[in-house]
């Protein structure tokens, strides 16, 4: 006997994380009686009264509980959700399947969500002259509506739409073909262009008869918003995945950048803010310039953490199996380093020392001034930011150079000492046979920008975080690839600069001019939770990595959810005692402990918070740098700087108090240097905002005592 097919709603994953355990496990059951005899009595499907399509059935799950689907032919089942009782039957009553005449794909359409997100709408005719208001849509016609691809249900609701910002909040029931399509009309783009831009790309090249349903499960636009699944295993190991690269259908604005066919001329920049998909543009371009990559050459994709590579690498194969990732090197930037390094010195490689230890090493130095006289964080800042930014080797590179960036003025003596004090230092490492990773790479790019193109060990560089790589990273990887089309496609946003890393691009050789993209669609976080993020920028100014500044103009997300919560309380024992309650509360909405992370400024925090956890019952785990916990390992608890690039459902930020964030050792004083204490609070800043913007559904900022100065403007949007 054939085996019956079910195909899952993308939708369905959100019903099936809100059940119980034991719903789920019954959830299973069901599917595999299904799959087993699809004719069997048993599953009591039955249409709900007064449903908008007719094929649409609710079956049981237990007493309580019941599935919703869409029961086409005998073979063929749909499960859009399981609710309880009362919900499943109205969810069935507003649902409607049909295939696409555009792209071909099967379409699930919610008619009650979408009048739903409408009914919030300030009244149109509420204008001081009285006169109605007219609809953001009322140039295109339903006839331009259906052969843009839009299903003519949805008509009559964006005839309602009055005003942008119920757009946003409508488009996240839509369809994604539809969703595109209203999302560049509300853009002010023209009908044409969207056919052109949208619709056409999506568009089936197979003739479509909208009653094939068989058919359309193989059109990849079904596979978009469905999946089909072979059994019951495969089934469990789907909704235990989060939502991963290969799932996702690019927007048009990410395809045109990842896709691209013709080559680009040389370097290409793509900035945007948190979540707008520059990582997901980034492994598709990878995906595309490995598609057609010579054999023999090879592709690096490179970012700054380890732990963010690791990531990229697992992502990698999610979207093209073990034949892409073949065909890529995916390490971070200080792994490249010493790579190169390894084979220019071979066995005289010396030992690498990371920041951490550079520092200690620079206090140490310090401490033996006698009388003390410049101080470690002053010394070791003019090293990294002026001597390995520009690699001078000498005393008169270094009399010569330019020290813009730093606001502390150096006279001729006072240069003459600081030099010696960095000879030194470099002396000392070099008899120790040790090196510091910043350092490494300077001395790689030195020696590789000296290389002749054939020797030049890639042919493609994809840059992830671009904008936390220092100087001595660009020169090195723009020594990694020859000039030429395609050499270096890089993503970033200097919003998130959490390391004092700041340069330019143009400085490196790398000439973005022409070539420069910015994305503007968040997909990760809700508009509530991005209105707050936002606030917590300050006035501040950023950089577009290159000479210009940046803003976040345009810059919105189609989710809609709860508003974030901001609490201080008296003390921390309190603070910490209130977070575990904002988890059990998290817990009891659904979420898996897996799916809430809690970050904290320092490790010493974190620790207490995952303490305070833990005393409540609660599991938790303490994420460090490096490491991914197994999964069951309870809540995640990490500091700002390892969160990056991350996303969880649900995110708490401790310890956010004024003596905290910014924290005083992290900034210089303003009398020492005023231009690096501006840039420290603003690194300070973006941590906070690196950390807030990981969360997709809730976010929570706490603080004991006096609140950070940072939290003023996330409170105005609260
Ligand atoms: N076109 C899309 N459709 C649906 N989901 C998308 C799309 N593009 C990206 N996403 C999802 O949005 C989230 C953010 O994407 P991604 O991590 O690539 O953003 P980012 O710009 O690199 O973020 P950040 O800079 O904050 O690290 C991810 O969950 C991703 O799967």
């Amino acid at each position: 006997m054939p085996k019956a097919q079910v195909v899952m709603a993308d939708v369905f994953q959100k019903y099936y994380d809100d059940l119980d355990g034991s719903v789920q496990a019954q959830v299973l059951q069901f599917i595999m009686k299904m799959q087993r005899d699809p004719d069997a009595n048993g599953l009591n499907l039955k249409p709900p009264k007064g449903g908008k399509d007719k094929r649409v059935r609710t079956a049981r799950i237990n007493d309580n509980f019941r599935a919703v689907l869409m029961h086409y032919s005998d073979r063929i089942y749909y499960l859009v959700a399981v609710q309880p009782h009362d919900d499943a039957y109205t969810l069935a009553s507003h649902i409607i399947f049909d295939i696409n005449k555009v792209t071909g794909g099967v379409e699930l359409i919610n008619l009650a969500s979408l009048t739903g997100t409408l009914s919030g709408q300030p009244d149109p005719r509420g204008t001081d002259d009285g006169a109605a208001k007219p609809s953001v849509f009322a140039a295109v016609s339903d006839a331009d509506f259906d052969r843009l691809g839009v299903h003519p249900s949805v008509v009559p609701a964006l005839r309602e739409i009055h005003s942008d910002d119920a757009i946003l909040g409508f488009v996240e029931h839509l369809p994604k073909l539809a969703r595109d399509v209203i999302l560049c009309l509300a853009d002010g783009m023209s009908v044409e262009a969207v056919w052109e831009h949208v619709s056409s790309v999506a568009a089936t090249s197979d003739t479509v008869d909208p009653e094939d349903y068989e058919a359309a499960n193989e059109r990849p636009a079904t596979k978009e918003s469905f999946v089909v699944t072979g059994d019951v295993a495969e089934f469990g190991r789907i909704m235990s995945e989060p939502l991963s690269a290969w799932r996702i259908f690019l927007h048009p604005a990410q395809r045109a950048l990842a896709e691209r066919k013709a080559p680009y001329n040389g370097p290409v920049r793509v900035t945007g803010g948190p979540g707008t998909g520059k990582t997901v543009v980034a492994l598709h371009r990878v995906k595309a310039l490995a598609d057609r990559l010579p054999p023999g050459q090879a592709i690096l994709l490179t970012t700054y953490t380890t732990t963010l590579a690791e990531l990229l690498r697992s992502l990698l194969e999610d979207l093209g199996g073990p034949q892409l990732t073949a065909k890529v090197d995916v390490r971070n930037i200080d792994k490249v380093s010493y790579g190169i390094a390894k084979e220019i010195f071979g066995s005289e490689l010396p030992k690498t020392l990371d920041d951490t230890e550079i520092r200690k090493r620079w206090d140490d130095l310090a401490d033996e001034q006698h009388p003390h006289r410049w101080d470690a964080r002053f010394l070791e800042s003019e090293w990294k930011q002026v001597v390995l930014a520009q690699d001078l080797r000498s005393r008169d590179d270094y009399f010569a150079a330019t020290r813009s960036g730093r606001g502390k003025r150096l006279n001729r003596p006072e240069r003459a000492q600081v030099w010696a004090l960095i000879e030194t230092f470099e002396h000392r490492l070099d008899a120790a046979g040790e090196v510091g990773v910043t350092q490494l790479a300077a001395q790689a790019a030195r020696i590789a920008r000296g290389w002749t193109d054939e020797s030049r060990p890639y042919r493609h560089i994809v840059v992830d975080e671009g904008q936390d790589l220092h100087a001595a990273h660009w020169k090195l990887l723009r020594a990694l690839v020859p000039v030429g089309q395609d050499d270096l496609f890089i993503v970033g946003d200097a919003h998130q600069r959490i390391y004092d890393n700041q340069t330019t691009l143009s400085a490196h050789g790398i000439q973005i001019r022409g070539r420069s993209k910015r994305l503007t669609l968040n997909y990760r976080t809700t508009r509530q939770i991005l209105a707050a993020s936002l606030g917590l920028l300050g006035d501040a100014t950023f950089d577009d990595l290159d000479e210009s500044t940046e803003d976040l103009g345009g810059y919105r997300s189609v989710l809609g959810g709860a508003a974030p919560e901001l609490t201080g309380y008296p003390t921390s024992a309190a603070e910490l005692t209130g977070l575990a309650g904002g988890v059990e509360g998290w817990l009891a909405e659904g979420l898996k402990e897996e799916e809430i992370v809690v970050a904290a400024r320092t490790n010493k925090v974190a620790e207490a918070a995952v303490e305070a956890l833990r005393a409540e019952g609660l599991k938790a785990v303490q994420v460090r740098s490096r490491q991914t916990p197994p999964a069951g390992s309870g809540v995640h608890v990490m500091t700002m700087h390892r969160i990056k690039g991350l996303e969880y459902r649900a995110v708490a930020i401790v310890g956010v108090g004024a003596g905290f964030v910014p924290m005083p050792s992290a900034v210089t004083s303003a009398a020492e240097d005023p231009l690096q204490h501006d840039r420290d609070l603003q690194r300070e800043r973006s941590l906070l905002f690196v950390s807030a913007t990981r969360a997709r559904e809730q976010l929570a900022i706490s603080w004991s005592g006096e609140a950070s100065p940072f939290l003023e403007g996330a409170r105005k949007h609260h």
